[in-house]
């Protein structure tokens, strides 16, 4: 597990970290999102050791993850970081080589990776004459190449398509096992909420929420929405909940008391078809909100 605990980091006078703390657990994918400048990527900068933090570790499996470990991470940082004049084969080789791949295993990785990602026929050209997408792609692939314990994503789909993006996704989850912690930044929140498991959420330097996706967004698990076909409005007669808006067939409540939740239910099978009936979510975009308030 990636752990980070307690990093804070100052540029001057500005606190761009605030003790921040928050886990990255394996085989689940953590959207990391806040608005601009909130400190995402001098987070992840931090952890990737490209730059110091004033206060705070960052642990690896409990102990303190070092220059030999983080050379088996993935990293996609902000900036990129590719040479756009060099062959793209040559380029991925290059990273497997800097992350400790012998040359048989960086090409047959190399190979593999732009067959998966149909740039197989490219493999000979230098990377500025691909679209940006696929310049995209051939950068996600560096992350891969040395099949990394963690990957740590700045951005990663920004500027794709939706096609685009579900194809990165793939060859995500294609290579990234159940052991593998992924970190990755977004200002994309239907994006996150569809692809992550957890999510963190920082706000000016501090995280101001983190938990599962689902959790966050179960919300106040105390408000219901009714469906039926007929009129919805004998439910303001019910006791033991609060009516917050009726609309025909539609209904928003709040339930004061659990036993009446399954009473309602019945109630409203027995006079016709229920089309929906539970806990409200919440979008994610109102989790961010209300948490960056
Ligand atoms: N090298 C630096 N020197 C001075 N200030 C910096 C430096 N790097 C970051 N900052 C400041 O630290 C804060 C956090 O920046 P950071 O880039 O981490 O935010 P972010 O959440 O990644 O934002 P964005 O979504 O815009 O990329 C900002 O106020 C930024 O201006």
């Amino acid at each position: 597990m990636l752990r980070v605990a307690g990093l804070t980091r100052r540029f001057g006078d500005h606190l761009a970290l605030d003790d921040v703390t928050f886990d990255v657990v394996p085989g689940r994918m953590t959207g990391f999102v806040g608005a601009n400048g909130a400190g995402k990527t001098t987070t992840m900068r931090i952890i990737l050791g490209v730059l110091a933090a004033n206060a705070g570790q960052v642990l690896w499996n409990g102990e303190l993850l070092t220059q030999e470990v983080r050379r088996d991470v993935g990293y996609m940082p902000e900036e990129r970081g590719l040479y756009p004049k060099m062959k793209i084969r040559d380029q991925l080789v290059f990273f497997g080589r800097l992350h400790g791949l012998s040359p048989e295993r960086a090409l047959e990785r190399t190979d593999k990776l732009l067959e998966r990602l149909g740039l197989a026929e490219r493999a000979t050209d230098a990377l500025e004459t691909l679209s940006l997408g696929n310049q995209q792609r051939v950068q996600i692939a560096a992350a891969l190449v040395h099949e990394p314990i963690a990957l740590v994503l700045d951005e990663p789909f920004s500027g794709l398509d939706p096609l685009a993006v579900d194809a990165m996704v793939d060859l995500l989850r294609e290579e990234v096992t159940s052991e593998v912690p992924v970190l990755f930044s977004s200002h994309q929140l239907d994006l996150v909420e569809r692809l992550c498991d957890d999510l963190v959420v920082l706000s000016r330097g501090k995280v101001v929420a983190a938990g599962s996706v689902a959790e966050l967004s179960a919300g106040s698990t105390s408000t219901y929405r009714l469906v039926v076909d007929g009129d919805a409005g004998w439910l303001r007669d019910v006791r033991g909940i609060e009516v917050r808006d009726v609309a025909g067939g539609t209904a928003l409540f709040d339930v004061l008391d659990a036993a009446v939740e399954q009473k309602i239910l019945q109630e409203a099978l027995s006079r016709g078809p229920v089309r929906q009936f539970g806990p409200e979510r919440v979008a994610l975009s109102d989790v961010f909100r209300e948490a960056t308030r």
